[in-house]
C-alpha cells in the first residue's frame, strides 16, 4: 500500500516563487484537498499567535516557506527594518509553530545573498559566515543566515527525539511569471522587462540602467527553482545527511553560469524587440561584483536547471504582457 498523500503547506503561494511549487506540485499529482494555503491578508506570518493557532488547527505534514519580505538592490537598501525585521519574524513564527505543531518536513527558501561580500567564486555552501556582507542587503542576508541557523538548530536539538527534518535551499537571482515589476523595488531581469517595454512603445531612444553594467549576476527561471525545491524537500533523508553537515546544511540553487547586467540589459533588449541604445547610470549602486553559486551539492543529488536565459527570458516578457498590466 503507498503512503498516504501528504497535506502541504505552501507558504506565499501567491508570490513568484510560491505560486511555482503549488504549479509544480500539482504537475506532480498533489490533490487541491491536500494544499493549505492563506493569503497574506488571511494570515500574516509576523504575528505569532495567529500563527500558532493556524498551525495548531491545519497540522500540516510538510512545509515550503516561500513567504518573505523579498526586492531588489534598491529596495533592500532603502527598507531595511522592513526587511530584516518582517523576514526574521516570519522565519521564527513559521518554524516554531511548525514544530510545536508537529511538522517533521520544512524548506527553508534562503538567498545567494547570504555569502560574503568577496566569495571565492563560484560559491560553495562553506563560504557562509567567512566574511563580511554586501551592505545593500546585509539586513535581508541576515535575516536568511538566521532562517538557516533556525532549521540547523531545530534538527540539532529535535531531530532524534522528534523526527524533524527541516531543509534550506539557497536560491540564486530568480525571475519568471509571477514577477514583482514595480519600477524601483523589483530585481534586475523584470524591472528591465518593463523599462524595455515601454521603452520600446514609447519610441524613446535610450533606455537607462542602473550602476556600471559590470556586476555579474546568475539567474534561474523560477519553475526550475520550484523543482529543485521539491526535489530538495523529497530527497530520502539519509541521501540529504550523506550530501549535508548538520551545521553546515543548506544547498545551493544556481543555473551554473553567469553574465554581466550589461550582457544582461541586450539580452533582455532583444527579448522585447528593442533597439535604442543602452546607458549606464553611475550614480545607482551595483551591489556585489559577482554572485556566481557552486551547485555542485544539488548536482550530485540529482537535480540540475533546464531551462536557458533566453527561453526563460521570452516565458517572462510573455507573462509581463498578459498579466503585468494589473500588477504594474
Ligand atoms: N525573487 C528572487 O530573485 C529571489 C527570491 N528568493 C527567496 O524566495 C522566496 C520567494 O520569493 P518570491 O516568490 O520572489 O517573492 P514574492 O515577493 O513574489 O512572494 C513573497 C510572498 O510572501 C508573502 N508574504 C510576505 N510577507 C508576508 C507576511 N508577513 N505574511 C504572509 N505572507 C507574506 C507575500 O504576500 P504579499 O505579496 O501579499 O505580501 C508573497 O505572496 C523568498 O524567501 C525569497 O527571499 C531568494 C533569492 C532570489
Ligand atoms: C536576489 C537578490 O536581489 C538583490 O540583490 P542583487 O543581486 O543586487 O539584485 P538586483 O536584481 O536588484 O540587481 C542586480 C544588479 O542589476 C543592477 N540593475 C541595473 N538596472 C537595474 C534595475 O532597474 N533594477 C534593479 N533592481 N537592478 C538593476 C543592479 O544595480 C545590480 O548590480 C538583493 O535584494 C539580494 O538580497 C538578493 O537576494
Amino acid at each position: 500500500m503507498s503512503p498516504p498523500t501528504p497535506r502541504i503547506y505552501v507558504a506565499g503561494h501567491r508570490g513568484m516563487v510560491g505560486a511555482a511549487i503549488v504549479r509544480t506540485l500539482q504537475a506532480q499529482g498533489l490533490p487541491a484537498s491536500q494544499l493549505i494555503t492563506r493569503t497574506h491578508a488571511e494570515l500574516d506570518l509576523t504575528d505569532q499567535a495567529a500563527v500558532r493557532a493556524f498551525f495548531a488547527q491545519e497540522q500540516p505534514d510538510q512545509v515550503y516557506l516561500a513567504a518573505a519580505k523579498v526586492g531588489g538592490i534598491h529596495a533592500n537598501n532603502t527598507y531595511p527594518a522592513d526587511f530584516i525585521y518582517q523576514n526574521l519574524m516570519i522565519e521564527a513564527n513559521v518554524i516554531e509553530a511548525a514544530f510545536r505543531a508537529g511538522v517533521k518536513k520544512l524548506l527553508f527558501l534562503g538567498s545567494s545573498c547570504i555569502y560574503p561580500k568577496l566569495a571565492a567564486q563560484p560559491m560553495t555552501e562553506s563560504a557562509l559566515l567567512t566574511g563580511t556582507l554586501e551592505p545593500t542587503n546585509e539586513p535581508y542576508a541576515i535575516a536568511k543566515i538566521a532562517g538557516i541557523k533556525l532549521c540547523e538548530s531545530y534538527n540539532r536539538q529535535y531531530g532524534a527525539s522528534h523526527g524533524v527534518d527541516y531543509r534550506s535551499v539557497m536560491p540564486t537571482n530568480l525571475y519568471g511569471p509571477g514577477d514583482n515589476y514595480h519600477p524601483e523595488n523589483s530585481h534586475v531581469v523584470p524591472a528591465l522587462i518593463r523599462r524595455f517595454h515601454e521603452a520600446q512603445a514609447q519610441g524613446t531612444p535610450e533606455v537607462a540602467i542602473w550602476g556600471t553594467g559590470t556586476p555579474l549576476r546568475e539567474f534561474l527561471y523560477v519553475d526550475d527553482m520550484a523543482a529543485a525545491s521539491v526535489h530538495v524537500m523529497n530527497l530520502a533523508p539519509a541521501v540529504y545527511q550523506q550530501h549535508t553537515q548538520p551545521m553546515l546544511s543548506h544547498i545551493n540553487v544556481g543555473f551554473g553560469s553567469d553574465l554581466s547586467i550589461a550582457d544582461l540589459a541586450r539580452a533582455v533588449a532583444a527579448t522585447v524587440g528593442y533597439t535604442g541604445s543602452i546607458r549606464f547610470d553611475t550614480s545607482k549602486p551595483d551591489g556585489t561584483p559577482r554572485k556566481l553559486m557552486d551547485s555542485s551539492r544539488l548536482h550530485s543529488l540529482g537535480w540540475k536547471a533546464r531551462v536557458s536565459l533566453t527561453e526563460g527570458l521570452a516565458l517572462a516578457y510573455q507573462d509581463f504582457l498578459q498579466n503585468a498590466p494589473r500588477s504594474v
